[in-house]
């Protein structure tokens, strides 16, 4: 008769590989989900980031490998969900050097931070950097263009004697809206949130906003030129594409009217276009009027991805490795519909936790439906060759580590995120794979601490997810179907599946965790 025994790899064996080391054994598996999530969080936390891509000897600072000479010629801007404590941190250190600073930032950002005891990521009272507040549910408004309007200008008195430092993050283009005349700020807004509700990508709607900005698309480069500019960002963008982000301020790059317009004609809004858009895309030549002082300066700016997702996941496989697992990073880059992404997962728990080799057909499923989602055949199979070792070598724990932004299809009313329905969906796919002593365990979350419009981040789902809805009279279909899925973990055993941090401070999109436990031997 076939017998199950806990055979877990003998801890000499494990020592040698360098892959366990378990500092939290008597943690739940959910607990060291959300320990390695933490773990991913804190390690883009935008003071962290700052201090780790700045050296600082004498009177020189080195940023990417390049060395630059300080003589009390910095100034400073920044834009974005992140810069306040990003620019609390260059303070610290460059300080002495520090001219003066303009930075736009999220409407009640400070006093947010104040009341979250985070108050490291606020400037000193003698700062000599002005914060600007704005962009009120992370649109432009008329503060931000104020904010704009001074980092404008700050940049356009600077000589060739002078250092600008760029605090670039997420939420920087709302906070940064400088719109060609004669284009509103009205009519720019508009055309944003149009696109946006007809389902353009961010790469999509950045485009575009380049096209319409003074300061966008290398813009703000081009009107601090003599200065030396240096951009330090943190990417909240899949493959961080440097004139994507915050649609790319210091990245000089030509505008294609054509693109721009079949961008707009895709989304069914190049004929409803208004006059000032139309005439502002038929300009031939440079964006920047032709008696600007630096009309024909290039703007070259030096641009540093300081903190990104893929930081993140290798951060979050450290601690998940001091915590037992082998991990393995699938990807930073997961995309695509929500319903397809829960499918990877739920293959790819299935190919981990098959005691047989597991079927031909998982891993054909895996490598189709992979590319899909924004995940490259190779690391489909390198993710596998993983999962299969540690089969073979005897069932050791794993965990597959990914990050992106998926997309769920909004068709009900209900509350929600893309994590939490990612989590939900999982939940669903992981039903049957309940082994002992505990099956997978899958966490979805938000690094900004925010999923949808909702206080939570995301959720942590695992087998038992279905039984324990149903237990509760919860139909997880009709949740899905109304996109409700905050309200079903609210109200599933008292909310305590849900991921909730808090405001984190930093965004470099989602991070997805899939624990997969040691699994017992089945010995015939
Ligand atoms: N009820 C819902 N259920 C599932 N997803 C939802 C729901 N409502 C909104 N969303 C999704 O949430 C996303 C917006 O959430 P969020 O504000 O976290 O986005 P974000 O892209 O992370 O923004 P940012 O990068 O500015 O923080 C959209 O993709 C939207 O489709
Ligand atoms: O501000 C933006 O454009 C988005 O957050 C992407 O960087």
């Amino acid at each position: 008769m076939a017998r199950f025994l806990s055979l877990f790899r003998p801890q000499p064996f494990l020592g040698l590989l360098g892959r366990r080391n378990p500092t939290f054994c008597n943690m739940s598996m959910d607990s060291q989900a959300r320990e390695t999530f933490r773990a991913a969080v804190e390690a883009v936390q935008p003071d962290t980031v700052v201090r780790q891509s700045i050296e600082r000897n004498g009177d020189s600072v080195v940023i990417d490998g390049c060395r630059l000479t300080l003589s009390h010629n910095l100034h400073l801007v920044g834009f974005g969900k992140a810069v306040l404590g990003m620019a609390a941190e260059v303070e610290r250190i460059l300080g002495d050097h520090l001219v003066r600073g303009v930075i736009s930032v999220p409407h009640g950002i400070q006093q947010t931070l104040q009341q979250h005891g985070k108050s490291h990521l606020l400037l000193e009272a003698n700062s000599r950097i002005k914060v600007m507040e704005g962009a009120k549910h992370n649109l432009p408004d008329d503060d931000s263009l104020k904010a704009a309007e001074g980092i404008k200008q700050l940049a356009t008195e600077l000589t060739e004697k002078d250092l600008l430092l760029v605090l670039i993050s997420g939420g920087g283009s709302a906070l940064l809206p400088a719109p060609i005349p004669p284009i509103s700020l009205q009519e720019k807004l508009d055309v944003t949130r149009r696109l946006a509700a007809a389902g353009a990508t961010i790469q999509e709607l950045n485009k575009v906003r380049r096209a319409l900005s003074l300061l966008k698309g290398g813009g703000l480069a081009h009107h601090a030129h003599p200065a030396q500019v240096v951009s330090l960002i943190l990417s909240d963008v899949i493959g961080d594409p440097l004139d994507l982000i915050a649609s790319g301020p210091t990245v000089t790059c030509k505008v294609w009217p054509e693109e721009v317009s079949s961008i707009l004609e895709r989304h069914k809004l190049l004929s409803s276009m208004p006059a000032s858009v139309t005439q502002v895309l038929a300009r031939q030549g440079p964006r920047w009027k032709e008696n600007d002082k630096h009309s024909d300066s290039p703007g070259e700016a030096l641009n540093a991805v300081i903190g990104s997702n893929t930081v993140a996941l290798t951060c979050a496989g450290q601690r998940v490795r001091e915590l037992g697992f082998r991990p393995v990073v699938l990807s930073p880059g997961v995309c695509g519909n929500v319903r397809l992404v829960s499918r990877l997962y739920g293959l790819l728990a299935r190919f981990a936790c098959s005691r047989e080799e597991p079927p031909p057909e998982i891993a054909a499923e895996v490598l189709r439906l992979g590319p899909e989602v924004g995940v490259e055949s190779w690391d489909l199979c390198r993710t596998m060759q993983v999962l299969g070792e540690e089969r073979a070598e005897g069932w050791g724990a794993t965990c597959v580590l990914a990050g992106g932004e998926p997309t769920v299809e909004l068709t009900g009313k209900g509350r929600g995120g893309r994590n939490q329905e990612l989590a939900l969906r999982v939940g669903l796919e992981l039903r049957g794979l309940e082994l002992p002593p505990q099956g997978p365990v899958f966490l979805s979350g938000g690094t900004d601490g925010q999923d949808g419009p909702t206080e939570a981040a995301g959720a942590v789902t695992d087998a038992g997810l279905y039984d324990e809805a149903r237990a509760q009279g919860l139909d997880i279909d009709s949740f899905l179907s109304n996109n409700d899925s905050y309200t079903f973990f609210s109200r599933l055993s008292a909310g305590e599946r849900l991921l909730a941090p808090g405001l984190t401070c930093t965004n470099v999109m989602d991070v997805h965790v899939l624990l997969i436990p040691a699994i017992p031997i089945k010995i015939s």
